[in-house]
């Protein structure tokens, strides 16, 4: 939808927005915010397809840095009138250190906080994680909650526990006064499990499968519900939030919101057999193929096998202690928040979601051939 050339006055900043998240992010708001006049682009990684997003009537501005440099990120927020902040270290797998995670989703967050007061950006919309709640580290359920369920978010990992410190500098930032005096507005929104065109989390499972011939092997029960929400909802979430604070920042400043949509509930794997199983893998059992003890067991040596290994190569499996918890413990939300505030509905359905979501997979799955 294009706007008018007079109508476009606003400069957006999207951190991490050559992401999984970001790109979507990033393309919806070309398509959906027909104020923009500069879309730039934060990224540690710049990927090639941002130069085929600058033939069009908005200035996108591709800009390479790291969150946690202050001056890089000052940079690129000067001037900008709503910063959408998604970049961060998405790591349960053990890849990064846990200083190198607080670094980046902590220090690179409260850069971003930090830059919005100094340079006079009013609007910030940080994407959180559900994980900010749990699993917590006892495998307590969280069984269809909102925002207002009462839940004990107790974190050990740092990829949880750095979110949820991000999360609170934001919400805590909400109301500051920035540079020409006036207040800044903020708020958190929380995915649970993302889905979609991009997720790297779905193509290792599709490539393990291959490995093992076409076949999966069930290891969480299927009573264990995950949440889970397709890429372009939380993406269009992003793009009305960031187009709503202004106008409702006394009910939105300093909240936080689920992001959700109609996508079933179903446990981890069952799920994601919704997209695999379209591309020719199957999932053997109805019933985990082995106890629980001896997953623990499995995951504590995938554990150790990475520590031993880490001097010579990175051993990162899917399995390890803290991925099993999480895949083994109930988590999923049913909430109406962002509709009631700020009248979110999901952009794509369910049936949509899972076509777009097959078509990529077959699609990566020729590209694989
Ligand atoms: N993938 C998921 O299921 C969920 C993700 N989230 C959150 O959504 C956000 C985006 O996640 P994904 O798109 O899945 O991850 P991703 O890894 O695909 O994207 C993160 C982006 O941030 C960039 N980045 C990393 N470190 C940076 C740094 N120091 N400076 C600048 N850019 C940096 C990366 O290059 C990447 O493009 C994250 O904040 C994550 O915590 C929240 C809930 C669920
Ligand atoms: C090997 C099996 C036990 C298998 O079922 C493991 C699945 C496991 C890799 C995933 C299960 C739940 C996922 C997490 C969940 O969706 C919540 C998340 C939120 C985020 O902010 C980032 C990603 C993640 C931690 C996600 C990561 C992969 C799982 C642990």
């Amino acid at each position: 939808m294009a706007g008018s050339a007079e109508a476009r006055k606003l400069v957006y900043l999207v951190t991490g927005g050559c992401g999984f998240l970001g790109e979507h992010v990033v393309r919806m708001l070309l398509e959906r915010e027909p104020r923009l006049r500069e879309l730039r682009v934060f990224d540690l990684h710049l990927s090639p397809w941002l130069e085929e997003l600058k033939t069009g009537p908005v200035q996108v501005t591709g800009i390479q840095g790291d969150v946690s440099e202050a001056h890089e990120v000052a940079a690129a927020v000067s001037g900008a009138h709503v910063v959408i902040h998604t970049a961060g270290l998405v790591d349960v797998f053990g890849r990064a250190s846990p200083e190198t995670i607080y670094k980046v989703n902590v220090q690179g967050t409260q850069n971003v906080v930090e830059a919005c007061v100094q340079t006079g950006t009013r609007f910030l919309v940080y994407t959180s994680s559900m994980e900010v709640v749990g699993p917590n580290i006892k495998g307590h359920p969280f069984y269809r909650g909102n925002e207002d369920t009462p839940y004990e978010a107790v974190h050990e990992h740092p990829y949880p526990h750095s979110k949820a410190q991000a999360e609170r500098l934001v919400l805590e930032a909400n109301g500051r006064m920035v540079h020409g005096g006036l207040p800044l507005v903020t708020c958190a929104l929380r995915p649970t499990g993302i889905y979609g065109e991009g997720h790297q989390i779905m193509r290792d499972f599709y490539h393990q499968g291959l490995r093992l011939g076409g076949r999966l092997f069930r290891a969480i029960p299927a009573s264990v519900e995950h949440g889970r929400v397709y890429v372009g909802n939380v993406a269009w979430m992003h793009v009305l939030v960031a187009r709503e604070l202004e106008h409702r920042a006394a009910l939105m400043g300093g909240q936080v919101y689920f992001c959700y949509d109609k996508s079933p509930y179903k446990s981890y794997e069952d799920f994601n057999m919704e997209f695999l199983g379209p591309c020719g893998l199957r999932l053997v059992g109805t019933r985990p193929l082995l106890p629980y003890w001896l997953l623990v067991l499995l995951a504590t040596l995938n554990a150790l096998l990475q520590w031993l290994l880490r001097p010579l190569l990175l051993y990162a499996p899917l399995l390890n202690p803290y991925t099993l918890v999480v895949a083994n413990t109930t988590f999923t939300v049913s909430t109406n928040k962002a509709q009631r505030h700020f009248g979110y509905e999901p952009l794509f359905s369910w049936e949509d979601s899972r076509t777009r979501t097959i078509l990529w997979m077959q699609g990566m799955d020729s590209s694989a051939q």
